[in-house]
């Protein structure tokens, strides 16, 4: 179907209720495409309405806008206009549990899930793939995008042109300490302090250690994780912006992580562990110690990679559970989060 054509495909009446998980970027070597999808999530309710309206619900939207320049209004009208649909006026809810512009995704679970739940409510008229070109496009990197979209571990791709991935399961009894500094740190700053070039010695130690990383996780060698989750490509570059960073990166297995990373852009550190480390508490001490040494105010969670995709319900307008107010839906939304 064409963009711009109008009004070919209805919507279903009623709200679509979509939960879409948190991703870290980059997993140290692959930059720009390695993801994998984190037991932290983002809900976004979407009817048809007489008038837009945005609701947003939490304590981690702040900023965020209400009107019509909102990312999931505009993403949700970019699906209508590829699937012929004509849906000017949306009903939005937002619940996040996501930290915004912390590099654990928020962006690209704003972006999943608008593309998912516009989807659904003109029937599905999109496949899975234009889904994941369409967030490509929109994010730049398919690697939060994929895992947001897919579940698991991404390993993707992005020419500018065509995103392709392979997902991996990610290997048993691997738990993610996340190290979550007060402050922001937009991707777009992030990305500025890297250079435009680099030497090629530093270009193959990424390539070694990404298709080292990749296999590594695919066959659950989590003992080669210290090892190849090493970077010289970005993580160098943003340790300024992150007091702290360089010295849990290079500690971090002496105080029984299998492997520490700068999630996505930054600034949150990801620390890699077996499930015995959870009772352990010495991780958490030393992130702990070191970030205060540095000034800086850390929330410690210990999350799980997120095996699926976002998951979907939709409430048909004849349900006896179908109420006209988003927050009803997005309120009683459980958290997963492992504290
Ligand atoms: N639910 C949302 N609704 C609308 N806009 C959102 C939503 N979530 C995130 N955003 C937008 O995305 C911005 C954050 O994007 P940014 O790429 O800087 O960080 P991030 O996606 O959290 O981290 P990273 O990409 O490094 O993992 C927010 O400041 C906001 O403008
Ligand atoms: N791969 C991206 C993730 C941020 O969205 C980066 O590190 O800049």
């Amino acid at each position: 179907m064409q963009a711009g054509k109008a009004t070919e495909v209805q919507a279903a009446p009623g709200r679509v209720i979509v939960k879409v998980p948190a991703s870290t970027a980059n997993l140290g070597p692959g930059f720009d495409s390695l993801g994998m999808a984190l037991s932290l999530y983002s809900w976004i309710s979407m009817a048809p309405a007489e008038k837009t309206r945005i609701t947003l619900v939490g304590d981690h939207l702040a900023g965020v806008s209400e009107d019509k320049t909102n990312l999931v209004y505009e993403v949700a009208q970019a699906v209508f206009r590829k699937a012929g649909a004509d849906l000017p006026e949306l009903e939005i809810g937002i619940r996040s549990d996501i930290p915004l512009a912390r590099g654990l995704g928020s962006s690209a679970a704003a972006i999943v899930g608008a593309l998912v739940a516009a989807n659904a409510l003109v029937g599905g008229a999109l496949t899975e793939d234009e889904l994941f070109q369409m967030a490509s496009e929109l994010e730049k990197h398919p690697d939060n995008v994929g895992a947001s979209l897919f579940g698991g571990i991404v390993a993707a791709s992005w020419d500018g042109d065509r995103a392709d991935y392979v997902r991996l399961e990610p290997p048993a009894g691997m738990e993610v300490l996340a190290a979550i500094p007060e402050f922001e740190l937009a991707t777009k700053k992030a990305r500025n302090v890297l250079p435009e070039q680099v030497s090629i010695k530093d270009a193959v130690f990424n390539v070694t250690h990404s298709s080292l990383l990749t296999a590594a996780l695919a066959s659950g060698r989590l003992d080669l994780l210290g090892r190849a989750m090493r970077d010289r490509l970005h993580q160098p570059y943003r340790a300024a912006l992150i007091p702290g960073m360089e010295k849990i990166l290079r500690e971090a297995t002496g105080h029984g992580a299998l492997g520490a990373v700068l999630s996505g852009a930054g600034p949150t550190l990801l620390l890699l562990a077996e499930t015995a480390q959870i009772a352990d508490g010495s991780l958490v001490a030393f992130v702990e110690r070191v970030m205060s040494g540095e000034g800086i105010r850390v929330k410690t969670r210990w999350l799980q990679p997120c095996l699926h995709g976002p998951q979907v319900r939709q409430v048909a307008k004849s349900d006896p559970e179908f109420k006209e107010e988003p927050q009803v839906y997005l309120q009683s939304v459980q958290s997963e989060v492992v504290v």
